[in-house]
């Protein structure tokens, strides 16, 4: 069964590096001078540097071609998702579908499959979702990941597994994309403790009361707590904010030391903070970390500020 990766970007490339080694799949680019180069060099220096490409790996700009295939990743940023469905929705809808972006829409308050549902009604949506670094799942080191989907996905937990890379299933969509996405929210904060050198103990607080932050939300919104408390959130929450792989801690961490960060690097949390502050001033539920995570990336508070404003609430019991 061939499956078809559309984005190109370190987390694209990673995926069809291994899912290669169940059978052929094809990568999709939108840049056809890219695609020639990739095909060329068998290496997509810019976005995955050092990690070649298998030979069953195709690589094309003929986004018709690679949707011929009966399993569809779609792993373009998150904020560029609603746009690329509905531009593509002819050639996507009715497919078995799977997100692989971690964030929410600031126009819709919607997550990748929310937004895959809702763009394309007869598509088999799912998630893919969890701990992992595009350079570590190339490199073939193991990593366990959540996929969401319908209750008979086996054959696609089976399809998108492979040596190294174990996938647990659930039924829980919503749980799984709330999870990947509002993580990225909290290891922003938490790179920004660790930047501005508030200390480990600090860090520790903030990611514990970030996922109860985490799990309010989610589970109002229709997500099983469990879930959120699998790899989809709890594990991805460990790891975005305890390595200086992810770029929402590097972006975090930046802001904290005061230093500049490359605009054009990819950081999921920013946008979706905004989108979670805008749904929590809808559903009344309380989310002090993201608010100031909003504060900060927006340069409206200072860490100082925000510290003192964390630190000053209320007591109330846990
Ligand atoms: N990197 C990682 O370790 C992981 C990433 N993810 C998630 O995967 C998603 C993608 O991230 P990642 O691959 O790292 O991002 P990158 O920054 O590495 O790459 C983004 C890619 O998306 C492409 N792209 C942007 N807009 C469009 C569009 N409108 N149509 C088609 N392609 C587009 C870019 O193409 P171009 O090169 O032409 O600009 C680029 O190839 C994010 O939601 C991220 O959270 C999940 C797990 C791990
Ligand atoms: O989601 C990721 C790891 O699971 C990647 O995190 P960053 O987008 O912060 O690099």
């Amino acid at each position: 069964m061939t499956v078809a990766v559309l984005g190109a970007g370190a987390f694209g490339t990673a995926l069809a590096i291994t899912l290669a080694q169940n059978g052929p799949v094809t990568l999709w680019a939108r840049d056809a001078a890219k695609v020639a180069e990739i095909a060329r060099t068998r290496l997509n220096e810019r976005r995955l540097p050092g990690c070649p490409l298998p030979e069953n790996v195709a690589v094309t700009a003929d986004l018709t071609e690679a949707t011929r295939a009966p399993v569809i990743l779609l792993a373009v940023p998150m904020q560029q998702t609603a746009a690329f469905l509905t531009e593509h929705a002819a050639l996507l809808d009715g497919r078995v579908l799977v997100g692989c972006s971690k964030g929410i829409d600031l126009a819709s308050g919607r997550g990748p499959v929310a937004l895959i549902s809702d763009i394309c009604p007869a598509a088999h949506a799912a998630i893919l979702t969890g701990p992992s670094f595009a350079a570590d799942i190339a490199r073939g080191l193991p990593t366990a990941l959540t996929l969401a989907c319908d209750e008979d996905g086996g054959a696609l937990q089976a399809r998108l597994s492979t040596p190294s890379l174990r996938l647990y299933r659930t039924s829980d969509k919503t749980g799984a994309e709330l999870g990947g996405a509002l993580k990225n929210v909290i290891a922003i904060a938490a790179g920004v403790v660790i930047g501005a050198g508030l200390g480990d103990s600090a860090r520790a607080a903030l990611m514990t009361r970030g996922f109860a932050e985490m799990v309010r939300i989610a589970t109002h919104l229709g997500a099983r707590a469990e879930t959120l408390a699998g790899l989809s959130g709890f594990g991805d929450l460990v790891l975005t904010c305890t390595s200086v792989q992810s770029r929402n801690f590097r972006f975090g961490h930046a802001l904290g030391a005061g230093e500049d960060f490359d605009p054009t690097t990819t950081v999921e949390g920013v946008a979706t903070a905004r989108a979670v502050v805008d749904l929590a001033q809808r559903t009344g539920i309380d989310m002090p970390v993201a608010t100031m995570v909003t504060a900060l990336a927006a340069k409206k508070m200072t860490v100082a500020e925000a510290t003192h404003a964390l630190l000053s609430r209320p007591l109330k019991e846990e």
